[in-house]
């Protein structure tokens, strides 16, 4: 069965809110609902129907997201359900192929997401991307290297999160560019960041910041929520459960680890942090952190050419790479990728290949976080001139790795 797709417009929120709801089995409150409302992009969504009913929907956020050198513009793709009565239809397949072309047309040559479920994507030619550590630190474990980063001009501010928030962006603006797969946030996603509805679903309390400054101004902060608790013998046990912390050098950044790790009344620290995390660096114990990693960004390329020539490269790199790509087949063919300090260039050609891979093995290395190599020792990939994967894997990977660090 086809169902026909387009988009929606404002009046039809109601019934878009209620897939996701049904999808997702989850009710927001009404706040977050229309927090979701403002951040969406009506003429970017699509609904498929099933004659009057809305079967299945998603969006994408016109992004500028950091990618190895350079700021592009990216699809992030969102808002991604199906009704419970329409499931394994191909209700899902037929937004994805429509979401990529409309993509393409609009001139993003890149796709990112966040995935509910990670088996879904990769059949999309969404790879995985970037990977983030999730933690949890004891206070009494947390202790520092002996040389860890001091400045006697820095200070700690309280600040009500609400009314920090123009100092937040401005020090955000400042660091954005320094990793791959941070993103720009407009007035609405900030609007979500800063949201305190008190309730918090997870019972933590109030959304609460610190920042680091000097007399020249704000050079990093931290948002968080606490969790106060005793416990039963009354010794108290609470569990500040970080946001975001965000600096503009080590000196902040370990301040500010020190004020949130230090905090009275608090036994532990949770979060989720980059793989690479400076944190672990800082650590005198560093087995002290308990660290899960999970999948965080999936990336697809939806025009190698003008993807892989908007990115820098690690080092240079000439190869002849034979794309595989069923959903969008103007991708399947091959390209010849040179790249130095220079700049890159990517034509389609007829040469013999070096490497066969499916599309999405090029969005898994895109954002730099290098998982080529392990693509071939996995024999997901053909490699057909020796070295040229390893090549074009160190080419491709990036310091620091990939970390988009706000779920959309
Ligand atoms: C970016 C985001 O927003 S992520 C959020 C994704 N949404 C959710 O998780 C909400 C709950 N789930 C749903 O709404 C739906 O089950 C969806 C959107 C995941 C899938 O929609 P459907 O219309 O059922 O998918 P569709 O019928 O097109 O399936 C296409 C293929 O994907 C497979 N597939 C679909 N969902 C899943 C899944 N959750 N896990 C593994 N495989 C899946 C199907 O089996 C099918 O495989 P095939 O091509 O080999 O037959």
């Amino acid at each position: 069965m086809t169902y026909p797709i387009r988009p929606v417009n404002e009046a039809e929120w109601p019934a878009f809110a209620d897939v996701l709801s049904e999808g997702f089995g989850w009710t927001p409150h009404p706040q977050e609902s229309e927090r979701f409302k403002a951040q969406t992009e009506f003429d970017r969504t699509l609904a498929a129907f099933d004659g009057d009913v809305m079967a299945g929907v998603t969006a994408v956020f016109s992004f500028t997201m950091t990618v190895p050198g350079a700021q592009i513009p990216v699809a992030g793709v969102t808002a991604v359900s199906v009704l419970p009565s329409h499931r394994r239809r191909g209700v899902l397949s037929s937004l994805m192929r429509r979401q990529l072309s409309d993509v393409r047309e609009r001139g993003e040559s890149v796709a990112a997401l966040y995935a509910s479920e990670s088996a879904i994507y990769g059949r999309f030619g969404y790879g995985r991307a970037s990977s983030e550590m999730g933690f949890s630190l004891a206070k009494h474990g947390s202790a520092f290297v002996a040389n860890a980063p001091t400045d006697p001009s820095l200070r700690i501010r309280v600040a009500k999160p609400a009314e920090a928030r123009v100092e937040f962006e401005r020090l955000f603006a400042s660091v954005v560019s320094a990793r791959p797969g941070r993103y720009l946030r407009n007035e609405q996603f900030w609007g979500a960041v800063l949201a305190d509805e008190e309730f918090d679903r997870h019972g933590n309390g109030t959304l609460r910041s610190v920042i680091a400054e000097d007399d020249r101004g704000v050079r990093g902060y931290a948002l968080f929520r606490i969790k106060a608790n005793w416990d039963d013998d009354g010794v108290p046990n609470g569990l500040l459960k970080l946001q975001e912390l965000e600096a503009a050098d080590p000196a902040a950044r370990a301040l500010l680890w020190r004020s949130v790790l230090d905090r009275d009344l608090i036994s532990r620290v949770e979060g989720a942090r980059p793989v690479d995390d400076a944190l672990i660096a800082l650590l005198a114990d560093p087995r002290q952190l308990r660290a899960s990693c999970a999948d965080e960004l999936w990336v697809r390329l939806v025009e190698v050419d003008k993807a892989l020539t908007s990115r820098a490269y690690a080092s240079a790199v000439d190869v002849v790479i034979e794309v595989e790509d069923d959903v969008c087949p103007w991708n399947a063919r091959r390209w010849r990728l040179s790249a130095d300090a220079s700049g890159a260039e990517c034509k389609p050609v007829e040469d013999e290949p070096d490497m066969s891979l499916p599309v999405s093995s090029l969005g898994s290395a895109y954002m730099g976080d290098g998982l080529l190599a392990a693509q071939l020792d996995a024999g997901l990939l053909r490699e057909h001139s020796a070295g040229s994967v390893r090549r074009l894997d160190a080419a491709m990977a990036w310091s620091p790795k990939p970390w988009a660090g706000l779920t959309f």
